[in-house]
């Protein structure tokens, strides 16, 4: 024999209200919601119909719990709709409708009327039916899970329905004037049909105004400041302006506003969201394209599905199309400002850059838009592309700090200006350029281009330096680096180690190799000797002095010593991380150098006696 499964209402109402509610406090949501929804219904039966909700707390002389009476004029329920509805858990009158009429109900899973039990042990619905038998029923459901219903001994002379709660001594919090004023403001501030407290002797409105983007302003500018008010009483921020939000898809509608500083990158913004004007949730993030994240908004949506724990909307089809509609809007907003105001434009960037660089590599007619006014860091300073582009007609970036530290002295030094691309987004939206702007010309750079820029020397020059490039190019050769001598500025600048990228490939796999245990060395041995010949060159410059002094020395061992410093320190000045043979050279050319300075010798192999040579420059 089959038996029911038996459900504890006790149970499940703790776990609602542990795991689905978030307070007590939003049994005024669901009762709002519910009154909303049967006012709703009423107008479809009766097109024309206005509601009003009602709170009236009850407050007790005698210091016993007050009760709170929620009345709405809605559309009430049959006797039938009673035991199906009221009483059957997870039945929902809105569900068989709502294939065809999502769009009319903000209810859907028939748990909410659940909620009210954790404020209070008995319920008590007095109903009326706009489509019954005119009688007024009368339904009293225990926390225990039992019920009773009977015909009122108060008929109601109008359909509607009534809620009277009873709160609990231990949940009296939930039942003050102040509470609720705040909870009912809090859901239902922007519902489209009065919502009325009454409480001590005193009724008042507690949603006068409705969306206040919709209301008409006098002129723009009106409206702007009445919207930057309302941003600021609903965040507690003073946004720098607002955008005006559409989506059909959803039916959506609000306003967005800029926020007056960078936020974290990727940061995605809180939303505040009303589902058919009631508040669903302060906290939803899935709302606008991932690149917005320089606004907040406050929107409503009628035709969008909320998800069961109502923080955030489904994800289905109508979010997405709606969220790629509200995406539009704002990238209309940004469109305009270009046209219009692009100072504004560039103020917005010096705070949002990374949000409209993002929505400028998705989209190409923003991207040619807004590009010249991307500013960018070079050589030369900070400058926005159109500067750039205006003073030099082939962008060059390096698309890595280190790369660009590397170069960014010595190239601000021959007046070549270089743009660091090692920021979010930089590189691509560099490399979409020629895609985009068909005359443009982009192309990478690194320290290894540099010195075809610097000064060749003459051929006396050549002579002099002959002895220190031998000897550079013998105690280099164990390093695979070759030796150049040329004449550069900043002329502080002794010398300049670049490597191209095979050069710099080969570095790191020679630094893993020195790490790493013989089996897996000689495999990066192999992937070496296929990375090809010398990569990596040092070149002297003949503008320094030390360099000219050195051209002229004829002690040998001070001149590789030299030499061997000069190539780690250009290392050191470039970022290169220093690999075991290196760092050996630096520590015995420390020593070394401080034994000399000494004057203890050293000099094995000297060939001048320690002095400077006759040839070279002073
Ligand atoms: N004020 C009211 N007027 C008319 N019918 C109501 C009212 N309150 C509740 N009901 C009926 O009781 C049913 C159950 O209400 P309940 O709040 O538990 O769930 P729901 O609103 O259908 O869905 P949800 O759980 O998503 O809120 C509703 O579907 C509706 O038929």
């Amino acid at each position: 024999m089959d038996h029911r499964f038996q459900v504890s209402l006790r149970g499940v109402i703790d776990l609602l209200s542990h795991h689905l509610y978030s307070s007590p406090g939003v049994y005024v949501r669901e009762l709002l919601q519910n009154a909303t929804d049967a006012i709703r219904a009423r107008q479809l039966l009766e097109p024309g119909h206005t509601g009003t909700v009602r709170l009236e707390l009850m407050e007790k002389q005698d210091g016993s719990p007050p009760t709170l009476l929620f009345s709405d004029d809605g559309v009430g329920l049959t006797e039938e709709e009673i035991h199906r509805f009221l009483a059957t858990i997870g039945e929902s009158s809105k569900r068989e409708v709502l294939a065809a009429r999502r769009n009319d109900f903000i209810g859907q899973f028939g748990i909410g009327l659940l909620s009210c039990f954790m404020v209070c042990d008995e319920l008590l619905v007095v109903t009326r039916s706009a489509r019954g038998d005119g009688r007024t029923l009368e339904w009293r459901g225990r926390h225990d899970g039992t019920y009773a219903v009977r015909e009122s001994e108060h008929p109601l002379d109008r359909p509607g329905t009534q809620v009277f709660l009873m709160s609990r001594p231990d949940t009296t919090e939930w039942f003050t004037p102040e509470r609720l004023r705040h909870l009912a403001r809090h859901y239902g501030g922007l519902l489209p049909f009065p919502v009325q407290l009454t409480a001590g002797g005193r009724t008042e409105r507690l949603n006068p105004d409705g969306p206040p983007w919709r209301h008409e302003y006098e002129s723009v500018s009106e409206r702007r400041k009445a919207l930057l008010a309302y941003g600021r009483d609903v965040f507690g921020t003073d946004f720098i302006d607002c955008i005006p939000l559409r989506s059909t898809a959803g039916d959506v509608d609000g306003v967005a506003f800029v926020l007056p500083a960078s936020p974290h990158f990727n940061a995605r913004q809180k939303h505040r969201v009303y589902l058919k004007h009631m508040l669903l949730s302060e906290s939803a993030e899935n709302l606008l394209p991932e690149w917005a994240f320089f606004v907040k908004c406050v929107v409503n949506a009628n035709a969008l599905r909320p998800t069961a724990s109502r923080e955030s909307f489904y994800e289905d089809e109508s979010l997405a199309l709606a969220r790629e509609a509200l995406g539009q809007c704002l990238r209309k907003y940004l469109v305009e400002l270009a046209h219009e105001d692009p100072r504004a434009l560039q103020r917005l960037i010096a705070l949002h850059g990374l949000s409209v660089k993002a929505l400028a590599l998705d989209d190409d007619d923003f991207y040619r838009l807004v590009v010249n006014w991307l500013p960018f860091e070079t050589s030369l300073g900070v400058m926005t592309l159109a500067d750039y582009r205006r003073a030099h007609p082939v962008v060059r970036y390096t698309p890595t700090l280190d790369g660009f530290r590397q170069v960014a002295r010595v190239a601000g030094a021959q007046g070549l200006c270089i743009i660091n691309a090692a920021y979010t987004h930089d590189a691509a939206l560099l490399e979409k350029l020629p895609q985009v702007v068909p005359d443009a010309q982009v192309e990478r750079f690194s320290a290894a281009d540099l010195p075809q820029s610097f000064e060749e020397l003459t051929l006396d020059e050549r002579e002099a330096v002959f002895p220190l490039v031998r000897m550079a190019e013998r105690v280099l050769a164990p390093f695979r680096c070759g030796v150049v001598v040329k004449k550069f500025f900043p002329a502080e600048v002794p010398t300049l180690y670049s490597a191209d990228a095979e050069g710099t490939f080969r570095r790191d796999a020679e630094r893993a190799r020195d790490e790493s245990d013989d089996l897996y060395a000689g495999v990066l041995e192999g992937m070496m000797a296929a990375a090809g010949g010398d990569q990596a060159q040092l070149c002297f410059n003949l503008h320094n002095p030390v360099v000219r002094r050195l051209a002229a020395v004829a002690d040998r061992e001070l001149l590789k010593l030299s030499v061997e410093m000069l190539y780690v320190q250009a290392l050191l000045l470039g970022h290169h991380p220093l690999n075991a043979q290196e760092m050996a050279l630096l520590n015995q050319g420390l020593l070394g150098l401080i034994s000399a300075q000494l004057g203890d010798g050293g000099g094995e192999g000297n060939e001048g006696g320690g002095g400077s040579g006759s040839r070279g420059f002073h």
